[in-house]
């Protein structure tokens, strides 16, 4: 089988120095020191005006970086998000509350919070150009209550008290640049959590997301509440730059602008959010100069967005992506043409997959089997995919569940892991029973799983997937060590430039790494050579006695089987047809029969 441009190195390489992010925090924070040193004395006051509104634009940029950029959420409504942070600072300073602009503006951001979660609960059950119109319906709602109740202050004329030392110009252009850096910096860490790594995940797959235990209407509400807190600070600070708003600064023209700019830039990125920041606010300025009509501006963000759609990832997720991917080839290159001259240097050690030591594994916590399932039956409408399918996966073995097409393999892992509900009989993990649970909860409770396709977020490094799938703290050596095992190529090496086989590879990882008591993985060697299959299986016959996982087997590779299971259980049209020692089980009559399509050799 043909298959794109492969990277999967023979050896295990220990990588360095490839990860930019500490040195990239910081380098922002000096930039952003620098902005507040030189930009207040050096640009003419017209140009400092604009500077103050590209900085509020770039906040309210990060919180469409958390929710488009990110998350994947067609969100439309960040204005009105950022419109009940400057509601807040309005009424609190019209009030004279106690505490000043600043305790103001958290308490703006902290406001919008609440209605972020309530606008993110339709998310959990609808998703793509519905969720759009849910959110486009919001914004049109807010605009319509805005327009019908002026701002706090507007009738008065009361303006927004901006604090000292930020109530010159040049000194609220600092504000805006500090609140920047804390905001970014702040994201940029929950990007790096488990959290903002799921989001990725959540993008691109949410059945991936559950599979690895990670509670998508928790995650995505994380999402809508986080970007509607910096959406409200977005306003707040809009409110002290203005002294006071009107609605049209909210309207709904202007999320989708905005929401254009961050398909097309990318704001999950902090330069990505400063451009756009740049592009939202001097974008009609430039217009203007050069007499161009003002709604070019929104068709070329448009066009850009549109393009970004077809690729799927943003400028700056392209530009970051493919600077990540020269490094990997770089390293790989090096690791393969002087192992040792890189060993030396510190950036790999060849260490072949079968050459790994045992590890020290701890005895299972029940003497019993680590999962039996009894008498499940599943039906979609007329079609019974399952008729009271008993099997059992001892602790510490390798089980294969094999049957020709649409025998209920795969809808067996599917039920088994609460992909399916509303299925009769049980399913017990160490002796606890998982009928009541959601998919993410089983997996958290050690019942894993693989797909047959992967769909796995190409702008992850493989170390970061791992650490998704592990559910935990991941060590670096422990999730490098975990890569050469299954013969994948270094954390660092980013998902884009894997073939499809090393995806299969490195979700089977992503599964164990987590230390489930069952692993279920689903045709894993689908699409690898003969060759490579057949080490497969090797692997995966050790992942019992080195890492304490289960795995129950889901191939129709025979001679994978083979060498992999212990125990296997046939289906055939929902039923077993055959359960007991592979050696005994494949040379059945009714197995041949039912494989060979033999109508007469009866069940057992
Ligand atoms: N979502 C669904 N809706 C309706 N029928 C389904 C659904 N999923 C599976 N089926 C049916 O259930 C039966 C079992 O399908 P399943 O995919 O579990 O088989 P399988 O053994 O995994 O096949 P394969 O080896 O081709 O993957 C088939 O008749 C299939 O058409």
């Amino acid at each position: 089988m043909t298959r794109p441009a492969m990277i999967r190195p023979p050896v295990a390489v220990r990588p360095r120095n490839l990860s930019p992010t500490v040195r990239g925090t910081a380098g922002g924070i000096a930039l952003a020191a620098l902005a507040c040193a030189v930009l207040p004395a050096v640009l003419p006051p017209y140009w400092t005006y604009l500077a103050i509104g590209a900085a509020v634009s770039a906040v309210v940029m990060l919180s469409y970086g958390v929710i488009v950029g990110r998350a994947g959420v067609m969100a439309l409504c960040q204005m009105s998000f950022a419109a009940i942070g400057a509601w807040v600072v309005l009424r609190l300073n019209v009030a004279g509350a106690p505490g000043g602009f600043l305790v103001w503006l958290l308490l703006g951001g902290l406001a919008a919070v609440p209605v972020g979660v309530a606008i993110g609960l339709p998310a959990l059950r609808i998703r793509g150009v519905n969720l759009a119109v849910v959110t486009f319906g919001f914004a049109v709602s807010a605009d319509i209550v805005w327009n019908g109740n002026p701002f706090p202050g507007a009738e008065e004329l009361t303006m927004v008290e901006r604090p000292a030392p930020f109530d010159t110009d040049g000194g609220y252009l600092v504000l805006c640049v500090l609140v920047f850096t804390v905001l970014a910096v702040a994201l940029a860490a929950i990007g790096r959590s488990r959290l903002g790594l799921s989001w990725y995940e959540l993008r691109h797959s949410e059945r991936s997301a559950a599979a690895h235990g990670v509670s998508v209407a928790r995650s995505k509400l994380a999402a809508f509440a986080i970007s509607a807190f910096v959406a409200g600070i977005g306003g707040g600070l809009l409110a002290g730059q203005l002294g006071m708003v009107v609605p049209g600064n909210f309207a709904m023209g202007q999320s989708l602008a905005l929401f254009a700019i961050a398909i097309m830039i990318g704001p999950h990125h902090p330069e990505g959010a400063v451009l756009g920041g740049i592009f939202g606010s001097v974008m009609a300025t430039v217009m203007e100069k050069l007499s161009l009509p003002q709604d070019l501006g929104g068709v070329l963000f448009g066009a850009g967005a549109l393009l970004a759609l077809r690729s799927g990832l943003s400028q700056t997720d392209l530009t970051r992506l493919r600077k990540r991917e020269r490094a990997a080839r770089k390293l790989l290159r090096d690791a393969e043409e002087h192992p040792r001259a890189a060993d030396e240097a510190g950036t790999g050690t060849p260490v072949p997959a079968d050459d790994h030591p045992p590890a020290t594994v701890p005895a299972p916590r029940s003497s019993g089997p680590a999962l039996v399932v009894k008498g499940l039956t599943v039906r979609f409408g007329e079609v019974v995919a399952l008729d009271g399918v008993d099997l059992t996966v001892p602790e510490r073995s390798v089980v294969g569940l094999i049957g020709p097409n649409g025998a209920g393999k795969s809808t067996f892992i599917a039920a088994a892991t609460g992909f399916v509900g509303g299925y009769e009989g049980s399913v017990e993990l160490r002796g606890r029973s998982l009928d009541r649970l959601g998919p993410s909860a089983r997996a958290a409770r050690g019942l894993r799983r693989t797909f047959q396709t992967t769909a796995i977020a190409p702008e992850l490094s493989l170390h970061e997937y791992l650490r998704i799938g592990a559910g935990r703290r991941l060590p670096r050596a422990e999730a490098e060590e975990l890569l050469a095992f299954f013969g994948c190529p270094p954390g660092d090496v980013p998902v884009s430039i894997v073939d499809a086989g090393t995806r299969k590879l490195l979700d089977v990882a992503a599964a164990i790494a987590a230390r489930p008591a069952v692993a279920l993985l689903d045709e894993p060697a689908a699409g690898q050579s003969a060759a490579e299959s057949l080490r497969l299986g090797r692997t995966l016959a050790r992942v019992p006695e080195r890492f304490g996982v289960s795995i129950l087997l889901v191939e129709h590779d025979m001679e994978l089987v083979q060498a992999t299971c212990g125990q296997v259980t046939v289906l055939d049209f929902g039923h077993v047809i055959a359960s007991g020692p592979t050696a005994e089980v494949l040379a059945a009559p009714a197995v041949r029969a039912a494989y060979l399509g033999t109508a007469d050799v009866p069940a057992s």
